[in-house]
């Protein structure tokens, strides 16, 4: 068993009794856990207390970005939750990002890591110049990025595609978590920017955000034990 569990299982289920009927077979030590705005929207702050009361780290993934005062006080209202990782967007701003992690400051080492969103991993290179941005993927990503790092966060969220060029980039430590992983063969959905799970580790990625592949497997279990020994 691992210590420091990689994957983050992305819960997007629509019934909540499904989503702990799935979470009851899993270990802590195997996976951490990923609630997102489908699964909070519908269960709220008991449903993530209870995860976490279960022994799972969790992701609250709700991708905060709105004015400074306003994501300030909901981040810190994620760390009176519990929970180890919050995110908010990149494209808020350094004002609205530094917002953020003075707001955890008083949290000290109980504070949930602090991560942006750069862009999404749904999206392709094409799609730029509709947002009036004449970079290309890497470059775009590459800004935000260290716009986040400047502003004190933890790390960032981005496609493993990125990972090589951001840890040159911006060091070690600065934390990858990547969304867009496929093991070979499985099926993109809205996916865009993708890598397998192995390839992404190699590229530098810290975490790895996996949710259909695992949740609408046939053996959830089994895949998820073959991804995590595919990075063993
Ligand atoms: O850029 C991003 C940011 C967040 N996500 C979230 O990750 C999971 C991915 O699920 P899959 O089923 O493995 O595609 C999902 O909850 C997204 O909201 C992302 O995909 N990309």
């Amino acid at each position: 068993m691992q210590t420091d569990p990689k994957v983050l299982v992305a819960l997007d289920f629509a019934s909540e009794a499904d989503a702990l009927a799935f979470v009851d077979q899993l270990d802590p030590s195997a996976c951490r856990l990923k609630v997102g705005k489908e699964m909070f929207t519908l269960f709220g702050p008991q449903f993530v207390r209870q995860l976490a009361q279960q022994g799972f780290d969790v992701f609250l993934d709700l991708k905060f970005h709105d004015i400074p005062n306003t994501v300030a006080r909901a981040v810190a209202a994620a760390a009176e939750l519990g929970v180890w990782m919050v995110n908010v967007h990149a494209s808020g701003g350094s004002k609205m990002m530094k917002a953020a992690a003075e707001a955890l400051a008083p949290y000290g080492d109980k504070a949930p890591k602090l991560i942006a969103v750069t862009m999404l991993t749904s999206m392709g290179e094409e799609e730029l110049p509709e947002l009036g941005l004449s970079a290309n993927s890497q470059e775009h990503v590459l800004r935000l990025a260290k716009l986040a790092q400047a502003s004190g966060l933890d790390g960032v969220v981005c496609s493993a595609q990125e990972a090589s060029l951001l840890k040159a980039e911006l060091g070690k430590a600065f934390e990858l978590v990547t969304p867009g992983i496929r093991p070979a063969g499985a099926d993109l959905g809205d996916q865009r920017r993708v890598m397998t799970p192995k390839q992404a580790v190699e590229a530098g990625s810290d975490y790895l955000v996996i949710g259909r592949p695992i949740t609408r497997s046939d053996d959830p279990l089994a895949t998820l034990k073959a991804i995590n020994a595919s990075l063993a």
